[in-house]
Parts: C-alpha cells; structure tokens; sequence
C-alpha cells in the first residue's frame, strides 16, 4: 500500500487560550474519501484550518505528499496542491459565477474540458453564469464553492460539511457530484454530520470527539454497525434518510 497523502500525528492546536485539538493522528490514503466525523464541537473544522495553516498547530507533525506542512503560510499549502472549501463557501458575493470561477484558476485561463466536466456536475453554475453569485439560493452557491475547488486539479480536495442547510434534492446532487470527483481518483477529505451522506460516499472514516480521533477504520463498518454509530456519533443511519442518487435539483 502507498504512503498516505496526509498524515497528521499527534496534532496540537490552541485558539487563544482554548486547547481545542489534543494530540490528532489523523491518516488519508491517496485515491480515497476519507469522511471525518463528529458531533458538534469535536474540532473537525479545527483539523481542516489547521491542516491549512489557518491556525497554527502548537505541536504535531503534519506531512503533505512527503513533506512537512507545520509553520508552512496557507498560501504556500494551497500551491502545494489542497483545494478547501470551508463551511461559509469563501465566494465572491458581488462577483459573477464566471469571475468566481475565473479567480480560482491561479494557473492560468480556465481550461475548456474541465469546465465542461464541473457544468456536468452542477448545471446551475451554467445557468447563472453571468449572475452575481450572491444572489443564487444557499444550495447553488454551495455548488460555485465546490466548482471553484475543482477548477484545477488538486492533490488533496477538503470540503467543510458541503450538505449543510441544503434541501434533500441539493444534498443528492452534492453526494452525485463528489461521487463523480472520486470516480476520478481524487483525493478526498470530507466532514459531515450528516451519516447518510457519510455512508453514500466514504471509503474510509475518523471519528473525532472533543479535540481527537477516537476511531478510524472502513466507512462500511461504521455503516453497518448501529451500535458503534451510537456510542461514537450519538446517532445512527436507521434516523437519517439515505440520500437517492439523482441529478441536480433547483
Ligand atoms: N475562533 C474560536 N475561538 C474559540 N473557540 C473556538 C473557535 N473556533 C472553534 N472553537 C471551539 O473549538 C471547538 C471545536 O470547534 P470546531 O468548529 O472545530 O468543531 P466541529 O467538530 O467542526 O463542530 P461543528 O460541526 O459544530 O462545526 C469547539 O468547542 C469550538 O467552540
């Protein structure tokens, strides 16, 4: 088996005088979605900001393709080859689709196919291409937070809870979409609350619960362990409506 694309071990972070992340080991293997799970307040989102050097981890090893991410900028991460969505999008409200999409190819014009491919993807980035983005509805600037993220290939996409506040058609057509991203080989790591999405999609699952990993292994067998989806998460897949595969809604 290759080396992990992104290992995290023994990952400290403070935020002001809050020790949030206590010592997380976290692994993503190349080629795979990675779900990172938790209740509310376990430091997942902490875990993405700090991976991308928007806080600074205060102890810990953090290895990206080989090489170390710790005191690295999160300019000099992004290069490297991350894409991350964060939970609040990062769009230009006042910029079109198309200027949003413009601004995150950094190397250069947008390439042709690949545009093609995320309009496949999301047909609403089409169809409001010439509109600010900040007058779509929640779900289809979700889809331009995603679209930007795709605009170029990354080594490593990280997306913060993309289903969040989106309707169930949304929602499928997000689990549609990153299933389509993983059928490419894509990397990926991806926190969500939501289990049925997580079943939908993960190849592989960690479990954090106030500031580290307490459990990692198949997403398949958190799934099909009600038990373990209690004790770990507070809730299991028999209460939450599995997501149908289908094409993008409104
Ligand atoms: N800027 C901040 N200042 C102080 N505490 C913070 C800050 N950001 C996060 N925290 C705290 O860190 C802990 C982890 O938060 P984090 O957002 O990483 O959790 P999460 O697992 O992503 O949860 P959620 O699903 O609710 O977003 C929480 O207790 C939160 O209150």
């Amino acid at each position: 088996m290759s080396a992990p694309l992104l290992t995290l071990a023994g990952v400290h972070t403070h935020i002001g005088p809050y020790h949030i992340l206590q010592g997380v080991d976290l692994q993503v293997p190349r080629g795979q979605l990675t779900m990172l799970l938790g209740r509310n307040g376990a430091g997942k989102s902490t875990t993405l900001r700090t991976i991308m050097g928007l806080w600074r981890a205060s102890a810990g090893a953090i290895g990206f393709a080989g090489a170390s991410l710790r005191g690295v900028g999160t300019a000099d991460i992004a290069a490297r080859g991350i894409a991350y969505v964060p939970e609040n999008m990062g769009i230009f409200s006042d910029l079109t689709v198309r200027e949003n999409m413009l601004l995150a190819a950094r190397s250069g014009p947008m390439d042709g196919a690949r545009l093609e491919w995320i309009f496949t993807l999301f047909p609403s980035l089409k169809q409001f291409w010439d509109k600010p983005a900040g007058k779509l509805s929640g779900g289809q600037k979700q889809m331009v937070a995603i679209g930007r993220a795709l605009v170029e290939p990354r080594q490593l996409y990280m997306f913060d809870e993309p289903s969040k506040g989106l309707a169930p058609v949304m929602v499928n057509s997000m689990v549609a979409a990153l299933r389509a991203l993983k059928e490419q080989g894509a990397t990926v790591l991806l926190v969500e609350q939501n289990l049925a999405v997580a079943q939908a999609l993960g190849d592989s699952v960690a479990v954090m619960d106030a500031g580290r990993v307490i459990h990692h292994g198949a997403m398949a067998q958190l799934a099909a362990d009600a038990d373990l989806q209690q004790r770990l998460l507070g809730l299991h897949l028999a209460a939450a409506p599995a997501p149908a595969p289908a094409g993008e809604g409104a």
